[in-house]
């Protein structure tokens, strides 16, 4: 569960985000909409502790976000699956290693769990693409990487900052199946997104809420 309660952040100038209350519960589905630079990278940042709010609370499993040390929130951390804005490949490593990257940074035994990598790397439809390098892939499937690489780990938390920029609206509906299986799977998704047509094209497929970020304050969120 991530709960934000009065939370907000600054960075030097300013309040940008303030008086955020959201509770984000087991098994759910938001959507994040809102301007450009309205602070949704911002707020997902403080949802998976990147940053601290500078003001109020954010609560990861109940527990204080300011409070966490380093270890305490890195074992946090891998219950909660993020799809950056820009991918951040290692591009000197193949899509498998990529991919396989969170197994081996957590000191886990990669050979040993190769039939799961395997079978990830179908369910997003890169088994064939998994020897190449980021730089050979198109945007959708890098996108696709970036998402197993955040499940890898198994997370109950999914957390993707405009999964769909950048590529075509197939593609898009693609990801945003695989986001809808996982959610069914049980998962929490939280997806940041300016593309109001994804989020039309959600209905019927997840019981998602829409959250609105607008002047640096959380707009009631209506269903989908
Ligand atoms: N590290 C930083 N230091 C200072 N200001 C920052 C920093 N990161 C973001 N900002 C500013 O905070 C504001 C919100 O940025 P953020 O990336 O959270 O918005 P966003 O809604 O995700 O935007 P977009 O939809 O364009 O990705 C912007 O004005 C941005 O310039």
């Amino acid at each position: 569960m991530i709960e934000l309660r009065d939370a907000g952040y600054s960075y030097d100038k300013g309040a940008l985000l303030s008086g955020l209350d959201m509770a984000f519960a087991p098994g759910s589905f938001h959507f994040l909409t809102g301007p450009s630079g309205a602070g949704k990278t911002t707020l997902l940042k403080l949802c998976y502790g990147d940053l601290k709010p500078t003001t109020g609370t954010v609560l990861l499993e109940g527990r204080d976000s300011r409070q966490l040390d380093r270890d305490a929130l890195a074992r946090l951390r891998r219950r909660i699956g993020v799809v950056h804005q820009d991918c951040q490949f290692l591009d000197h490593l193949s899509i498998r290693e990529n991919v396989a990257l969170p197994l081996t940074v957590a000191g886990r035994d990669v050979a040993a769990e190769a039939a799961n990598l395997d079978q990830l790397l179908g369910w997003v439809g890169l088994g064939p693409r998994a020897a190449a390098r980021p730089p050979q892939l198109s945007g959708g499937e890098r996108q696709r990487a970036a998402l197993a690489r955040a499940i890898i780990m198994d997370p109950d938390v999914i957390i993707a900052d405009e999964p769909t920029g950048n590529i075509d609206w197939e593609m898009s509906q693609r990801l945003l199946s695989l986001l809808a299986e996982l959610n069914r799977m049980g998962k929490t998704v939280l997806v940041a997104t300016h593309d109001l047509a994804l989020i039309r094209a959600a209905k019927g497929q997840v019981a998602a809420r829409v959250l609105r970020l607008a002047q640096g304050s959380l707009q009631a969120g209506t269903e989908l």
